[in-house]
């Protein structure tokens, strides 16, 4: 049987009477690439934020990397790497600079940081721009850069929250590549997105609405069970009835 690197039975999170995230249940196995969907408000962040060690259930269960998320928070931050749309990367900072002061974050050894950066820039096509600063780089680059940054420690699982936002298809599609490589070097994925051609990519989908998992299964499976030519139109299905909407 795979190994298991998430688990989350009946997970809940109450804001007083509203339930942002109401018993989800799911498991997500080894070096999988889990998409994680939902409309705005569907509950995605604050079920991501949970299975980080950022912030406490209400009730149920959940485990990351094999620590519980209500007594191992710090265990599970070490063993994650993170990734948003939101914050990623100091833009005042230059990219070698903040190669470095994520992998000390994550206290990679200095010799190590040195050496694996220099592979790093060299893989990414960076080393000419080592000195210039995050801030100037088109975001595709950022987007990138961030993704490499948030594994450099090698950690067991990384989270991806919309990692592609705002960037044409080729360079998302660059980036997929990334995500299968780490995918393939036993790193388990957890990817929110809003971009259908994305969930296309990934090994399992979890399509949430209004704080419950209505779906989860291959995109493959998922199409066929909603009789459903692209996984647009199994989101338009499931999200349609949705109460919570956008903000
Ligand atoms: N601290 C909080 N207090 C009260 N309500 C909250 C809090 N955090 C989130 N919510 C509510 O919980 C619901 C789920 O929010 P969440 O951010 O998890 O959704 P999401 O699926 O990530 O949406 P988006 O795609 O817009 O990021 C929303 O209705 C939001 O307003």
């Amino acid at each position: 049987m795979a190994e298991q690197v998430i688990v989350c039975k009946e997970l809940t999170k109450r804001f007083g009477d509203f339930y942002a995230v109401n018993k989800i249940s799911f498991e997500v196995n080894k070096g999988e690439i889990f998409g994680f969907l939902g409309a705005n408000g569907a509950g995605k962040t604050t079920a991501m934020r949970i299975l980080c060690g950022l912030s406490h259930p209400s009730s149920g269960e959940a485990q990351v990397a094999g620590y519980d998320v209500y007594q191992q928070a710090e265990s599970i931050k070490k063993n994650i790497g993170y990734m948003s749309q939101k914050f990623s990367l100091y833009e005042n900072l230059t990219v070698a600079e903040n190669i470095e002061f994520f992998g000390g974050v994550y206290r990679v050894p200095a010799a190590e940081i040195r050496e694996r950066s220099d592979a790093l820039l060299q893989k990414l096509g960076l080393t000419g721009e080592a000195k210039k600063l995050v801030g100037a780089l088109p975001l595709g680059w950022k987007q990138k850069l961030a993704f490499s940054v948030a594994i450099f420690h090698r950690p067991r699982i990384v989270f991806l929250d919309e990692p592609t936002g705002g960037v044409d298809p080729v360079t998302r599609r660059q980036f997929w590549d990334m995500i299968y490589e780490a995918a393939a070097s036993g790193i388990t994925v957890f990817v929110t997105t809003h971009y259908m051609d994305e969930a296309e990519y990934c090994d399992r989908v979890t399509i949430m609405v209004d704080g419950k998992v209505e779906a989860l299964d291959a995109p493959s499976r998922l199409k066929a069970q909603f009789n459903a030519n692209n996984m647009d139109d199994v989101f338009y299905q499931l999200a349609r009835g949705a109460k919570r909407s956008g903000d």
